[in-house]
């Protein structure tokens, strides 16, 4: 595709060379180090980096033309460079051209908020796949997919994909018969703008509660982020009446705004909520008709993402009935309070809990069925939040008879000053504790101490197949480590 057509339209200076004669034939790069000879290179300011230091290294690898903030010196002249205001603002506009804006061929559900994206992303393709036999596309923290084929992307590539990798995953979606594409938006996603230029017909809002403030600095700026979806981004809207963000979200939105709530007045509410170790029934209020149903994950905010991915389903046009039915029916979402049940009678929940509100929510549900005791088994990121840690501490001891605190990808920190840090949340409650700094031996000092009928949580990696320690990336998963050291007796 010719340069000036992908820059059409968007402010520009030429500082060497001719766009109207780059034919940009081998796509489009961020990284230096993933060119291909015939691409573009867009520069980018990183956190540790900046893209401009690369744009040499680019050409020598066969970059054709480069999109740079600034002038830069010494560059050969076959290459042509143009200059805009914002790359990062830019990258969107030429990706999707580039991939032929393959989001305007498909309907896209993009879903954000703190928790709950991916299981509500999975309950929309569920509900459509099932529903209305529709071929879903899936783009999330656990991978790209259409129904069951993964689509190929890096193993690196974040929850949200930078805007290059975003549109050609689209483009691979729709060539795959795609017609609906469910997406997480994270909240550092919307804020690097790797969403403009998606065609988002329907922006999902889960809940906003503390998580990211290394990233956003504030909660109002981590709010600002999310609202970011609804200032103009998204046709529609579907959002969680019991989180007071959705007022902000009514005020910003120029389209239609759909509620659903458990506590609130809303356009989906649900009430009579009945939990156990399976599921959680309860009655669905839509439209002057009330429907029983019932979602095989346990607790209140199972529901409240049952509620999210309905509306939305409904939305974009779908049966509530086919829609409620399909989710009744909703295949295990790995590491999403996935329960294993050992020979010795104990049940152990692996789950993704990894803030304080996920965690809370998550053994809140288990006090709540629990014959014997609660056993937690968790720790918490490096690099990541550090606000997070002491309360999370406090919340295990709370609901817990047992906690065991340990390693959760630790990455460049010290595992040992992490669990410092969440310790006295947890000492403050009295809870007997441990700290057990290997994730593996935790698990089995929790495995051992554990009675029948007892129940064990193993919060905060869910599906994660790694532990990261330094900057070594070691196999690791919660499930398979349950397997080796309990065996397992299959549960539904
Ligand atoms: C922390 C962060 O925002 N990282 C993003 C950032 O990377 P960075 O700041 O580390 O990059 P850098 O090393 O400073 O380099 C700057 C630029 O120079 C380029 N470079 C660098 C070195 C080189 O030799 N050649 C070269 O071209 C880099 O590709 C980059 O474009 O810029 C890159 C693209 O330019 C992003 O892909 C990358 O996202 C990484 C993958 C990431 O993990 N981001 C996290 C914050 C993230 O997005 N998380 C969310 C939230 C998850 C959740 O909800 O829990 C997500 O959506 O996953
Ligand atoms: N609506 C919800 N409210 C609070 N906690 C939730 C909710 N839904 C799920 N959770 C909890 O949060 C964990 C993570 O859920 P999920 O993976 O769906 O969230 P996410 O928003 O995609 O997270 P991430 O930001 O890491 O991608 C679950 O394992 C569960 O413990
Ligand atoms: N996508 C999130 C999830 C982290 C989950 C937890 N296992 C951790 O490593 O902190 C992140 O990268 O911040
Ligand atoms: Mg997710």
């Amino acid at each position: 595709m010719r340069l000036t057509d992908l820059l059409a339209g968007w402010d520009h200076r030429v500082l060497q060379g001719d766009p109207g004669l780059v034919d940009v034939q081998a796509g489009i790069a961020y990284d230096s180090r993933r060119m291909t000879a015939g691409a573009l290179y867009i520069a980018m300011r990183g956190t540790r980096r900046d893209g401009h230091e690369f744009v040499g290294d680019a050409v020598e690898w066969g970059a054709v033309a480069a999109l740079v903030e600034k002038p830069l010196k010494g560059l050969p002249p076959h290459v042509c460079v143009l200059q805009v205001g914002d790359t990062r603002a830019t990258a969107p506009v030429v990706a999707s051209r580039y991939f032929g804006e393959p989001s305007r061929e498909m309907d896209v559900i993009a879903v954000t908020g703190t928790n709950g994206k991916t299981t509500v992303s999975y309950m929309v393709e569920a509900a459509l796949r099932i529903g209305a036999r529709a071929r879903v596309g899936v783009i999330g923290t656990d991978g790209c997919r259409v129904a069951h084929e993964p689509v190929r992307v890096d193993k690196t590539t974040p929850t949200t994909p930078e805007a290059v990798e975003l549109h050609h995953i689209l483009r691979c979606m729709r060539d795959q018969g795609a017609g609906t594409v469910v997406m997480e938006a994270s909240s550092m996603a919307l804020h690097l703008r790797r969403l403009d230029c998606t065609d988002i017909d329907v922006g999902v809002f889960t809940n906003l509660t503390p998580d990211h403030l290394d990233d956003h600095g504030t909660m109002e700026k981590y709010k600002q982020a999310k609202l970011l979806l609804f200032g103009g981004m998204c046709r529609q809207a579907v959002v969680n009446a019991d989180d007071p963000v959705s007022v902000d979200i009514a005020a910003l939105m120029p389209g239609a705004v759909t509620t659903f709530g458990i506590g609130s007045a809303a356009d989906f509410r649900a009430t009579d909520l009945v939990v156990n170790h399976s599921g959680t029934r309860f009655e669905l209020y839509h439209g002057g008709r009330r429907r029983a149903a019932v979602v095989p994950i346990p607790g209140r905010f199972a529901v409240a993402n049952a509620l999210a991915a309905v509306a939305a389903s409904h939305v974009l046009g779908h049966d509530v009935d086919a829609v409620l039915a399909a989710i009744g029916q909703l295949p295990p979402i790995p590491g999403r309070f996935e329960t294993l049940c050992t020979p010795a009678g104990v049940s152990v929940v692996v789950d993704y809990a990894h803030s304080s509100d996920s965690l809370e929510k998550v053994l809140a549900t288990i006090r709540g069925f629990a014959r014997q005791r609660v056993i937690t088994v968790f720790g918490c990121g490096g690099d990541r939040d550090p606000t997070k840690r002491a309360p999370m501490g406090e919340i295990a001891g709370r609901y817990s008879d047992f906690v065991i605190v340990t390693s959760d990808n630790p990455r460049s920190e010290d595992p040992e000053k992490i669990i410092d840090e969440i310790w006295p949340g947890l000492a403050g409650t009295g809870t007997p504790r441990e700290r057990i700094t290997d994730r593996r031996e935790a698990i089995s000092r929790a495995l051992a101490a554990a009675d029948l009928g007892d129940v064990i949580l193993i919060a905060g990696k869910g599906a994660e197949t790694y532990q990261i320690i330094g900057s070594e990336t070691l196999h690791f998963d919660d499930r398979e480590t349950v397997r080796e050291l309990a065996g397992e007796k299959p549960t539904r």
